[in-house]
C-alpha cells in the first residue's frame, strides 16, 4: 500500500488555483520532499490531504484511505503526525496543557523524550513562547504518538540552525524506522539533507519528480584551482566543465570523469585547488532554468521537461540559471 497517493488532484479556491491535476504517489518508508516557491500549492497540497480542504476534482488517498471520506481518514490521522506551517494555538494553556491535549486525541509514546530533545518550557503559557518555542512544540505534538506517516509543512522555519540539526537528525532516526516523511520546503538544498526524493511543484501543477541521488550526480563537484601559469578560459573547455570563471582562480563546476579533469591539471603547476559538492539548486537550474517556464512551460510533465523556479531561500540559495 502506498502512503500518499494522488491522481488529477485538483482544488481551486472559486476562481483561484490553488493546485491543478497533482498527480503523486509517495511509497511507504519513503521521504519525500515537496518543493516550490511561495504560492506554488504546497499548503493546498497538504490541507487537502488531510481533508481540511475538499478537492475540486481529482482523488486523493492518504495510508489507502480517500481524502473525502471524513470517517476513513479520521481513523488513518491516529497514524498520521502533521506540522502545519503556522500551527495555531490556544493562547492561554502551557505547553504541557497543549501536549497532554493531543496525547487525549492520538495517544503518546514519547512526548517526554521529544520535550527534553528539543528543550521545549513546555510549563509556560503558549502565549510567552517564542516562533521557535512554537514550532518546537508543534514537532512534538506530530512525532508523540509514534506516527506511520508524518505530513510537514516547511517544517524548519523559525528554527535556528543547531534545533534545525537535532530536528533533521530526528527525520533521520524515523526514517530508519521505516516512517514515511513527506515535507514541504521552498528550499532544495534544506530538504536534500534527508530526502530520497523531491517533486516539484509550480503554479499549481507539479513539474519534475526528482531522485535526490540522481539530482547530486548530475549536481558534480565545485571546482577552484590556482595554477603558477597563466590560464586562458579555453584551457579548461572540457566536456562537463559548466560555468567557468577565470580570474586569479580558475572556478567551474564540473560533472565529468576525475581523470579527464587531472589530466589536464597535470599540465599545470597547481598552487591550490579546492573541490567541494556543489549546491542542488546549481544542477537544478541547470536542467530546469527559471525563466518562468523554461522548457514545456505548460507545467505538465513526468520530471523530464518542465521548467520551474525555486525562489531565492531563507538560506540564500542561489535563484541565477546556471545554464550550461
Ligand atoms: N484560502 C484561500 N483563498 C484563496 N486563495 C488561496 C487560499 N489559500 C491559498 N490560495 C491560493 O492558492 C495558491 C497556492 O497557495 P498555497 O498556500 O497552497 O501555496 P504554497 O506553495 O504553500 O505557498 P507558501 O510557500 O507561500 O506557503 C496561491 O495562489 C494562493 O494565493
Amino acid at each position: 500500500m502506498t502512503a500518499i497517493e494522488t491522481r488529477g488532484l485538483t482544488k481551486y479556491y472559486g476562481d483561484v488555483r490553488g493546485i491543478e491535476d497533482l498527480s503523486l504517489t509517495v511509497e511507504r518508508g519513503e521521504v519525500f520532499g515537496f518543493l516550490g516557491p511561495n504560492g506554488a500549492g504546497k499548503t493546498t497540497t497538504i490541507r487537502t490531504l488531510l481533508g481540511f480542504l475538499s478537492p475540486t476534482a481529482g482523488e486523493g488517498r492518504v495510508l489507502g484511505r480517500d481524502v473525502t471520506d471524513e470517517r476513513a481518514l479520521l481513523e488513518a490521522k491516529r497514524r498520521i503526525g502533521y506540522l502545519p506551517s503556522d500551527p495555531g494555538f490556544d493562547e492561554g494553556v502551557t505547553g504541557r496543557e497543549f501536549v497532554a491535549y493531543h496525547a487525549s486525541l492520538k495517544g503518546d509514546e514519547r512526548s517526554e523524550e521529544l520535550i527534553e530533545l528539543f528543550d521545549v518550557p513546555v510549563d509556560r503559557k503558549i502565549r510567552e513562547y517564542s516562533r521557535g518555542n512554537r514550532q518546537k512544540v508543534a514537532i512534538v505534538q506530530a512525532f508523540m504518538h509514534e506516527p506511520e506517516l508524518v505530513i510537514m509543512d516547511e517544517p524548519t522555519s523559525g528554527l535556528d540552525p543547531l534545533v534545525q540539526e537535532r530536528f533533521n537528525g530526528l527525520l533521520r532516526e524515523e526514517r530508519d524506522r521505516g516512517v514515511t516523511l513527506f515535507t514541504s520546503s521552498h528550499v532544495l538544498s534544506e530538504v536534500r539533507k534527508v530526502c530520497d526524493r523531491v517533486g516539484i511543484v509550480r503554479d499549481g501543477r507539479l513539474v519534475a519528480l526528482e531522485d535526490v541521488e540522481a539530482l547530486l550526480d548530475r549536481s558534480g563537484k565545485r571546482v577552484r584551482v590556482q595554477v603558477a601559469e597563466s590560464v586562458a578560459p579555453d584551457d579548461f573547455a572540457l566536456p562537463g566543465v559548466h560555468d567557468l570563471r577565470v580570474d586569479d582562480w580558475v572556478r567551474f563546476t564540473y560533472t565529468g570523469p576525475y581523470d579527464a579533469l587531472l589530466e589536464r591539471l597535470l599540465d599545470y603547476t597547481v598552487v591550490d585547488l579546492d573541490i567541494e559538492e556543489a549546491p542542488l539548486e546549481d544542477a537544478f537550474m541547470r536542467f530546469y532554468g527559471d525563466e518562468g517556464g523554461g522548457k514545456g512551460d505548460d507545467g505538465k510533465g513526468d520530471g523530464g521537461d518542465g521548467g520551474a523556479a525555486i525562489e531565492e531561500g531563507d538560506d540564500g540559495a542561489t535563484t541565477g540559471s546556471t545554464d550550461v
